[in-house]
């Protein structure tokens, strides 16, 4: 008995504040900012807070709009994005149940079980928090965050049309990339999920376009990234240094320049015009292994400026051949970046960034750098717009059952006339060859 009315008043309580919650009275992440911005010293010099200008409430999440005090940037509060997620997260702040919560209670039923229940629910609520600027300081907080673990497998494939593959979850949902759009600059610090994300797409492909895709890998971080797809009918070449990466890239460059010209006796615009369904895609990962830019040694330097005038040339013409650059960098900069690569990249793949100036190079603006540390959390850029993007997580028995119908026959005896390995030569040669040609 004693226990009802203990659990009755409880509910009458966790009902007032529900009520008040959906007022905005509470629950209303205003004066929380403020005051997590004055205790971080974002205060303008005579003493100016930022003041609210408007805050908007959707399903997902709730926008409060600043005034920025002079003086201040928004950048100084990308900053400090960690004591404003952890502010918004202090435990205190966290009965986030909603009026359908209560409206599920059993009233009949165990009250007290029920209770414990909503509040543990309420307690594993961790709020997400980006912060932009658009002339006014923006602050979206989401409700809940975005999942910090997304296994790949066979629904994700099964979901994609034509050239398009698994990228990842968002907010809105499930992300498919047409890789039909062209090139891709994928970048971020180390650890945060660039080989993960490569591996996903050439899994894709594979078991997705086996008839009609080539892949060719420049591995320059070892070579150990992409070991398990050598194998693999679809990969024609795996490089792995600079000297195999130039000799497969005159190859690839003398193979652009016979279809440029075959494409031009017959009159077609481009790899859709002319009916082809195959597409080759070039994957280089790391490209500032290749960057030309303060090497010293003349001989590897004049290899790196032909290798980086051949990718430039993959990415202004490659396009409408069929050819699809992956170009994937931890060091984005102009060198390691170059501007011919960015240019006809339309999309971006950018995982956390050190710096808001990395952020730039990458995507123009910032906010790589104010990601939440979770490894596989992106921001996804196409001409269609930006989400964050959770991208999925795949493991190596996985790759191993997807590429193991489609491994090459008898490659411990020869190496196929389809897949080399790159034969290392004296690159001067061929330099001064393909320039004389
Ligand atoms: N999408 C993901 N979901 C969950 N965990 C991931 C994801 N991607 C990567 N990880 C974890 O992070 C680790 C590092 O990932 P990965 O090797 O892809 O990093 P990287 O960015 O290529 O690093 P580096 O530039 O140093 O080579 C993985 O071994 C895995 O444990």
């Amino acid at each position: 008995m004693l226990f009802e009315i203990v659990s009755s008043l409880a509910v009458g309580g966790l009902v007032g504040a529900v009520h008040v919650h959906q007022r905005g009275l509470v629950g209303n992440d205003t004066q929380a900012i403020v005051r997590i911005a004055a205790n971080a010293g974002l205060t303008a010099k005579d003493g100016t807070n930022i003041r609210i200008h408007r805050r908007t409430t959707r399903r997902d999440y709730s926008e409060y709009a600043f005034q920025l005090p002079q003086g201040l940037s928004a950048q100084q509060f990308r900053d400090k994005l960690d004591r404003f997620q952890d502010g918004l997260n202090a435990k205190k702040r966290l009965l986030d149940v909603s009026l359908a919560d209560i409206k599920r209670i059993d009233w009949r039923g165990d009250i007290g079980d029920q209770l414990r229940k909503l509040l543990r629910k309420s307690k594993n609520i961790r709020k997400e928090v980006e912060i932009s600027f658009d002339g006014m300081l923006i602050f979206r907080v989401y409700n809940e965050a975005l999942t910090e673990y997304l296994a790949f497998d066979e629904a994700m494939l099964a979901q994609c049309r034509g050239w398009e593959i698994p990228l990842g979850q968002a907010r809105g949902g499930f992300v498919r990339h047409d890789t039909e759009l062209g090139h891709m600059v994928v970048a971020g610090a180390t650890r945060y999920g660039k080989s993960v994300f490569l591996k996903n797409v050439i899994t894709s492909l594979i078991a997705r376009k086996p008839e009609d895709v080539r892949l060719t890998l420049i591995d320059l971080k070892g070579g150990l990234t992409f070991a398990r797809y050598q194998s693999a009918q679809q990969v024609a070449t795996v490089a792995i240094d600079v000297a195999e990466t130039l000799t497969t890239l005159i190859r690839l460059d003398a193979e652009m320049t016979a279809k440029q010209a075959k494409y031009l006796a017959q009159g077609y615009e481009d790899v859709r015009e002319a009916g082809d369904t195959g597409r080759h895609f070039i994957l280089v990962d790391e490209a500032a292994q290749l960057a030309s830019k303060g090497v010293t040694d003349s001989e590897e330097k004049k290899m790196r400026i032909e290798c980086e005038r051949i990718l430039a040339r993959i990415a202004q013409v490659g396009a409408g051949l069929g050819y699809r650059l992956i170009f994937c960098t931890q060091y984005p900069t102009a060198d390691t970046l170059p501007r011919q690569i960015k240019q006809n990249a339309d999309t971006r793949v950018c995982f956390r960034l050190q710096t808001a100036i990395a952020s730039q190079v990458v995507l123009d603006e910032d906010g790589a750098e104010a990601l939440p540390k979770v490894r596989g959390r992106a921001i996804y850029l196409t001409p269609d717009g930006k989400q964050i993007v959770q991208t999925p997580f795949i493991e190596n028995e996985y790759i191993e059952r997807t590429i193991a119908p489609h491994k090459r026959k008898e490659r411990a005896k020869h190496e196929s006339d389809t897949c080399e390995k790159a034969t290392p030569r004296k690159h001067t040669l061929i330099v001064e060859k393909t320039r004389l040609s």
